[in-house]
């Protein structure tokens, strides 16, 4: 018997990363720190006479959730849904791959153990060229570090043992697919120093700092994105832009303390699950 299944999945803000690409999808992946965060992504999956994408209610192209149906041969009606600005560096597409791996295995009955469908979902985002370390970030949930590369069982993670209020401010999108493409050489080596110093120092005010010296050194800073972030950190706060975004996060209050009008979320401290409803 099948039935539809539903799926949670926290957005993800990507703060530092390196790129390591490997022989295979599994173990290409990024290292790394992000926040996952309570606005996120629903997913439902229903059994369907022909496959069909939606997201908030609207037909969409979503290369990863397309390479997760072809994996599972799943013909279903994908429907997400999601407060988060889409192409603004939340980890919407990994966060559609996932929560459609879920619920795809839930809705078929599948028989896939949770590793197995981080692993097919990380390996749909980065065969999509649309995320690097997304996907292991939010099937984790809290503040993930990503130490090493790649799915189960290559990739390792560890977290900063925090929690709290997140503020955003989006905008526009950046294609996440064109940066990867380019030239990450000096990216990735700010991502590593980023990461190492984050290790010295596990806690959610040094993943701020560091972010925003990795934004600095990768030279991935726009005029608008660096004032909104100056205008935080002079008002006392602590922020960065979001990768990859057009969008500054900050820790507690610290949008709106510089007056900006901004959304407020929190730390997520779950990884993604099926929700059953
Ligand atoms: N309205 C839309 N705007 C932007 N992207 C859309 C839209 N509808 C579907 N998509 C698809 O959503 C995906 C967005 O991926 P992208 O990696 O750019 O952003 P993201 O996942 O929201 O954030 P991140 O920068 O954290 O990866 C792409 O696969 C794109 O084709
Ligand atoms: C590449 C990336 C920044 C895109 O959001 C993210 O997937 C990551 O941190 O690997």
């Amino acid at each position: 018997m099948t039935d539809e299944a539903a799926a949670f999945v926290p957005g993800h803000v990507t703060g530092f990363f390196s790129v390591h690409r490997a022989g295979t999808p599994t173990k290409t992946g990024s290292r790394g720190a992000g926040v996952t965060l309570a606005d996120g992504v629903r997913v439902r999956v229903a059994p369907a006479d022909e496959r069909r994408v939606t997201l908030n209610g609207r037909e969409a192209d979503v290369p990863a959730v397309e390479h997760v149906l072809d994996a599972l041969d799943a013909t279903a009606a994908v429907s997400a849904s999601t407060d988060l600005p889409v192409g603004a560096g939340f980890g919407v597409s990994g966060g559609m791959a996932l929560g459609a791996a879920l619920a795809a295995n839930g809705a078929f009955e599948g028989r896939y153990s949770e590793n197995e469908l981080v692993r097919l979902a990380h390996e749909a985002e980065v065969t999509a060229g649309t995320g690097l370390g997304d996907v292991v970030a939010q099937a984790r949930g809290g503040v993930p570090i990503r130490l090493d590369p790649g799915a189960p069982p290559h990739g390792q993670l560890d977290g900063v043992p925090a929690t709290g209020r997140i503020e955003y401010v989006s905008l526009g999108e950046l294609s996440t697919a064109d940066v990867l493409a380019g030239s990450t050489a000096r990216l990735s080596s700010a991502g590593v120093r980023a990461l190492s110093a984050l290790r010295e120092r596990p806690t959610i005010a040094g993943f701020v700092q560091e972010s925003r010296r990795f934004a600095e050194e990768a030279d991935l800073l726009t005029p608008e994105v660096e004032d909104v972030v100056a205008d935080v950190v002079d008002a006392g706060g602590e922020a960065s832009m979001a990768m990859l975004g057009h969008t500054v996060f900050a820790l507690g209050h610290g949008l709106s303390d510089a007056g900006y009008d901004a959304t407020a979320t929190r730390v997520h401290d779950a990884g993604a699950s099926l929700t059953g409803e």
